[in-house]
């Protein structure tokens, strides 16, 4: 006897978003916010995410109208940068991801860092006005702290900070919460992950759900 399932993906999605609106308290997020929590729980199947997931500065609004101007997407992780849709993205933005450049091994090794924080400093020539969505690694969230301490370098317009663990996860996100240093969203604590981090960019792409 073959399963009966849904095979329609679009039903899928509108049963899911119905439910996650029925069940998630939501009532802290403002219409341009919303859908992005929305989505970031829809990809953890995880109602009550929602209670770790903060913003401050206008977050949604100045990381959508980065985008829209064309602003570039850096991410920490490939696992991250492969997610974003493409198709979804207001103005072609370019989705760069610098950890598997071939000098990053070296420089890494030279800092006495890890690749995923020393893969920052190959975003320089990107870094003002880009949307950052740091999913994976707490240390590149240190190291991206560290770097706007210098009032010489170039400002993002938004950082999306939920990496993910056990070391350095809560106290990076702890610490881009103290510093405010450009509109951000963080998930407190110790979840984060590149599934959601990619949820929130693919939310903040387009405006249609
Ligand atoms: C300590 C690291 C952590 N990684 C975590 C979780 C996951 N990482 C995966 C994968 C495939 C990758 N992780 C690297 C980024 C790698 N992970 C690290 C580092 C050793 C240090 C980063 C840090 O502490 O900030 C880091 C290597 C580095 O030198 O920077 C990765 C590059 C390793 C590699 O394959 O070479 C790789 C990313 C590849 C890419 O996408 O470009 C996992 C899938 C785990 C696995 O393979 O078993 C998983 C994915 C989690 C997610 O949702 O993104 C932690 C938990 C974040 C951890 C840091 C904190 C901790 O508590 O240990």
């Amino acid at each position: 006897m073959p399963y009966e399932y849904e095979k329609d993906g679009a039903a899928i999605y509108r049963q899911s978003f119905a439910t996650i609106r029925a069940e998630a308290d939501l009532t802290g997020f403002d219409a341009e916010a919303e859908p992005v929590v929305v989505r970031m729980i829809h990809a953890a199947g995880m109602v009550g995410l929602e209670r770790h997931v903060r913003m401050f500065g206008g977050f949604a609004t100045a990381a959508r109208t980065a985008l829209e101007a064309g602003a570039p997407i850096l991410c920490d992780a490939r696992m991250v940068s492969e997610g974003v849709t493409r198709t979804r993205l207001p103005a072609d933005n370019a989705v760069i991801c610098t950890l598997h450049d071939p000098r990053v091994p070296d420089m890494a090794k030279a800092a006495g860092n890890t690749r995923s924080a020393i893969a920052l400093e190959l975003w320089r020539p990107h870094l003002e006005g880009a949307l950052v969505a740091i999913g994976n690694a707490p240390t590149a969230l240190f190291h991206l702290l560290n770097m706007l301490e210098d009032p010489t370098c170039p400002r993002p317009a938004a950082i999306i900070g939920c990496p993910v663990g056990f070391v350095g996860a809560a106290e990076s996100k702890a610490a881009l919460w103290a510093d405010q240093p450009v509109p951000s969203l963080i998930v407190d604590g110790r979840l984060g992950g590149s599934a959601i981090t990619v949820a929130a960019i693919n939310a903040l792409a387009s405006r249609a759900e």
